[in-house]
């Protein structure tokens, strides 16, 4: 295939680069009164206001040209269908299956996958409501109160952050509580907190091999048995979720007690499958259903809508131009609603453990950059700590500010506030201030010509600092998950353009190992001097501080 940087359009967008470099945003938006009409587009709920971009018609036309150059048509058609695009794992790539409300079937290996699918969905909807009621009660005969959802990664990061942002949704019956890290204060803490004949633990591991899950769930049935609990109450108190069903029930989950997934289904791709049983739990079946539907009703949008008001291609190209046209070495996310302030961290292992690769589908070291660094978190905090050094820093950091119009328990002076602070960052970035306008602020202020001078510089801004600007109308389960699916499109947009298989993570896998046998030298299973002397030093001095006294 042609490389990216080899197609006639990635010619023409460097030009275009250098050609708009002196044009400043605010004269665009002066010479042309319908720019902000004419860069909007509102689909699945949400309304996205992309006119405070460096683009021009001219730029959008070039980006949208390589995207169909670099195949995002074809490769769209390929992941919908099942095809193997995850080349490296052999495997295909159906989260939008476990979505799939069109009736039609998914095929996977000549099966379709759907009936298995939407039987779990049932198994999800049929166990929220035995637990809700009460009819699935502990060994003591109480109902279920607590939910311990031990995880990590995208076992993780789901199904917490999207509890989370909806928890306006959440229902009473019992309270969940997210474990991820290894760190053993995490799930001391939790166990603490609850009362062992009235806890569910839900333990989900797509690989069912992950240490820190494993370890978490170790501990937890250590303390449900340390607790008066018996091993034939476990059936009761202990599900998991996984792929890997021999390896659940080996490790003591009864099979009735396992939600399956399946390998067409990424971790970070996974909160759709029954990884997202806490969410179900957490806020009733039909609220997680509703998730889903907003994210199928995105997939309808992705695959329909042509690229000129497709929005995971707009904000995809859009990303592309800064990254690979101005060197943007991230991209920042900004939620102004509290609920959604982990949406940053979702999206960061979305899109960095999907798109941070080096090497091309067919295994060349690619000489382009790939995805950028995503951080970000809910305003307005960040306006007074890091909005900083995105006004006025020597890098250009693309922003995605989202704003809910209306919140639940609104306080209507609170939300006035909150909007006129999102929009008026989004507008102090683009426009900037002037040196002559700081210069006139300054005027009658006591100041010699020098310092006024100086002090101008300081306060001068420059804008033209690229945002896009996400409105809603409230953030129910439908909006939110057509706000997830247009990140998942967005990221996968980039990686068609970067030629990168955005659905592995090998670089995960190095860390695992050397970690395991780091913990065999702390056990003193292995000499020390199989470690580089770093390491060594660490490690001795880990084991000195540990040793039995
Ligand atoms: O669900 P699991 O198999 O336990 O995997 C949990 C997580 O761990 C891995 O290291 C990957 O980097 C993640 O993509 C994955 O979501």
């Amino acid at each position: 295939m042609t490389d990216f940087t080899q197609q006639p359009a990635w010619e023409k967008l460097s030009g275009l680069a250098k050609s708009i470099s002196d044009t400043h945003m605010r004269d665009w938006f002066n010479s042309d009164p319908s720019r902000a009409d004419k860069m909007q587009v509102e689909a699945c709920g949400l309304f996205v206001d992309y006119s405070k971009n460096r683009v021009t018609d001219e730029v959008l036309g070039e980006l949208f040209t390589l995207a169909k150059a670099q195949g995002v048509e074809a490769h769209r058609e390929a992941m919908f269908s099942g095809e193997a695009i995850n080349s490296t794992e052999g495997r295909a790539v159906l989260h939008t299956a476990l979505r799939n409300f069109s009736g039609k079937p998914v095929v996977v290996d000549g099966e379709d996958v759907m009936p298995e699918v939407l039987a779990t969905l049932d198994k999800i909807e049929a166990f929220t409501a035995s637990i809700h009621s009460g009819e699935h009660k502990g060994y003591t005969g109480k109902v279920i109160k607590q939910i311990v959802a031990i995880g990590i990664g995208g076992s993780f990061l789901g199904p917490k952050i999207m509890t989370e942002a909806l928890k306006p949704y959440t229902c009473d019956a019992v309270k969940v509580h997210f474990v991820a890290n290894v760190d053993g204060c995490h799930i001391h803490d939790v166990l603490a907190s609850v009362d062992h004949e009235e806890t569910l633990i839900v333990m989900s591991s797509k690989s069912f091999s992950t240490q820190e899950t494993l370890q978490n769930t170790l501990t937890a049935k250590a303390w449900f048995l340390g607790e008066g609990g018996k091993q034939e109450d476990i059936a009761k108190h202990f599900v998991a979720v996984s792929s890997n069903v021999k390896a659940a029930t080996e490790f003591g989950i009864a099979e009735e007690n396992i939600f399956p997934m399946w390998d067409w289904v990424g971790g970070r791709y996974s909160l759709w499958s029954a990884i997202g049983l806490p969410i179900s739990l957490a806020l009733g079946f039909e609220n997680f259903k509703g998730l889903l539907e907003g994210a199928h009703e995105m997939d309808k949008h992705f695959c329909t809508a042509p690229f000129e008001s497709n929005l995971p291609v707009i904000l995809a190209t859009l990303g592309v131009w800064y990254r690979n046209f101005f060197d943007a070495q991230s991209h920042v996310l900004l939620p102004y609603y509290h609920y959604l302030r982990g949406l940053p961290a979702y999206v960061q292992q979305l899109d960095m453990e999907s798109n941070g690769k080096q090497v091309t589908l067919e295994g060349n070291v690619v000489d382009w950059q790939t995805g950028p660094i995503i951080w970000g978190s809910e305003g307005t905090n960040g306006q007074h700590s890091f909005h900083q050094l995105i006004h006025q820093g020597t890098s250009v950091i693309p922003a995605d500010f989202m704003l809910p119009l209306n919140v639940p328990n609104q306080n209507d002076t609170h939300h006035a506030m909150l909007a006129s602070n999102c929009f008026g960052q989004t507008q102090a970035l683009m426009q900037g201030k002037t040196f002559d306008e700081c210069y006139a602020d300054l005027e009658g202020k006591g100041l010699s010509e020098e310092a006024r001078s100086a002090l101008a510089q300081h306060k001068t801004m420059p804008g033209n600092k690229p945002s896009n600007t996400i409105l809603f109308e409230k953030l129910d389960p439908q909006t939110l998950g057509a706000l997830v699916a247009m990140y998942e499109h967005k990221v996968f947009v980039q990686g068609v353009i970067w030629q990168v298989n955005s659905f592995d993570q090998w670089g995960v896998e190095l860390g695992k190992v050397l970690g395991n046998q780091v913990l065999a030298g702390i056990q003193g299973e292995v000499e020390s001097d199989t470690f580089d002397a770093s390491t060594q030093q660490l490690i001795s001095r880990f084991r000195n501080a540990n040793a039995p006294t």
